[in-house]
Parts: structure tokens; C-alpha cells; sequence
């Protein structure tokens, strides 16, 4: 199985389902619709749950929107902020849209 971090702030987000697409560089996007992928904090590689890749697409940082950042449970503002402090200076990115599985 595939496995992906998050930053532990983003949690409670993913397992409450607010938080349904992240934005990663191409050295970070190997997945696809269907993959189902186990999901750990960054700081301490602790799994929390198993997400389904829904679909992965490239995306420009410019072409950003509010409908990536109600995605990702941020303002556009925000979103544009992590994405810079994690990517200082990309352009390109890949969106992976998954799903929350829930009971495993
Ligand atoms: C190692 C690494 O890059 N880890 C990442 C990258 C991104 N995220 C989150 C931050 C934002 O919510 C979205 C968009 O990048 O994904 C992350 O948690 N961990």
C-alpha cells in the first residue's frame, strides 16, 4: 500500500472530512484514482487513518481558487501562504482529490 504524510495540524480536519484535496509537488503526487493509501503525521509517522485517491490533477499555483481552499478548509489567503512556506517559489502542482475511509 502507498503511504502519504500531512502535517499533524491538518488532522482533525482529514478525519472529520473537511479537508478532501492537498496540493503537493511532483515528487509527492505517485498516486492514483483508486489507490488506497495509508495516511501518518509528518512529525512523528504516526498513522491515523486510510484514504481513496479520487482523482489527481495538475494545477498551477496561480490557477488557485476559494474552491481549493474550501477543499483544503482554508481561505484562499491562507492556502496560498502554506503552499509558499512548504514550496517557497513552485508553480506547479498536483492536486489529489481522495476520500476519507472510514472504519479502518
Ligand atoms: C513533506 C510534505 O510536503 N508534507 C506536506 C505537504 C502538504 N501538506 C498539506 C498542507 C496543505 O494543507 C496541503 C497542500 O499542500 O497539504 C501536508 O500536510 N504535508
Amino acid at each position: 500500500m502507498k503511504n502519504i504524510t500531512f502535517y499533524q495540524r491538518f488532522e482533525a480536519d482529514i478525519l472529520a472530512g473537511r479537508k478532501t484535496i492537498t496540493l503537493r509537488d511532483k515528487s509527492d503526487a505517485d498516486y492514483a484514482a483508486g489507490d488506497k493509501v495509508s495516511v501518518a503525521r509528518y512529525e512523528d509517522n504516526l498513522f491515523f487513518c486510510h484514504i481513496e485517491v479520487k482523482s489527481v490533477t495538475p494545477i498551477r499555483y496561480d490557477q488557485l481558487t476559494e474552491l481549493q481552499a474550501r477543499q483544503e478548509n482554508m481561505t484562499l489567503d491562507e492556502l496560498k501562504k502554506v503552499i509558499g512556506e512548504i514550496y517557497p517559489g513552485i508553480t506547479e502542482l498536483y492536486m489529489i482529490e481522495f476520500s476519507l475511509c472510514k472504519g479502518d
